[in-house]
């Protein structure tokens, strides 16, 4: 099953909506701190994220945690960027994948960068900055999750 890492982010709404996401389509999420504001349980709880009882959330305090923790689990780290040749779909994804977004303001680091394993592109016409980070994730992780054939079996029908 790919996983999303979320690095640093900017808005809570964006990672709300990537944390529903993860949620609904049984994906881990591996959010790398410092964040812009408050990511602890509670506090996601208390702004109204109610399916967060079905999302697996991994908090690393830094960059250096999550890259430790990588270590250890194993799986490519596959960076979404504006800054990347290879278009999304025409990569080959594999279970263990963990695909990473970049902060709403600034995208991630060169260092960030410089060690992923792949870089990947959503294409865009010309003139345009960026998508959105959580239409990015939903996405990208799309794609992983239908090469991987990872989406969740549907509940059964009631008809
Ligand atoms: C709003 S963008 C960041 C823009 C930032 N100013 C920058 O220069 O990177 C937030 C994140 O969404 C993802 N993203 C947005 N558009 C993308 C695209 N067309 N292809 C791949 N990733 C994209 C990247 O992970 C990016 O770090």
């Amino acid at each position: 099953m790919p996983r999303l890492a979320i690095y640093q982010p900017d808005i809570p709404q964006n990672t709300g909506t990537m944390l529903r996401l993860a949620a609904c389509l049984a994906v881990p999420v591996e959010i790398i701190e410092p964040a812009a504001f408050d990511v602890s349980d509670r506090n996601l709880r208390r702004s109204g994220m109610d399916y967060l009882g079905h999302a697996t959330i991994n908090r690393h305090i830094s960059w250096r945690a999550f890259e430790a923790w990588r270590q250890e689990h194993g799986g490519r780290l596959i960076l979404a960027t504006t800054k990347a040749a290879i278009p999304y779909s025409d990569f080959a994804y594999r279970p263990d994948d963990v695909v990473m977004v970049g902060r709403e303001s600034a995208g991630v680091p060169d260092e960030v960068h410089a060690v992923a394993d792949a870089r990947v592109l959503i294409p865009m016409q010309p003139g345009m900055r960026s998508l959105n980070v959580a239409v990015t994730a939903a996405m990208v992780l799309g794609e992983a999750l239908r090469q991987t054939r990872s989406f969740p079996n549907p509940a059964p029908s009631e008809t």
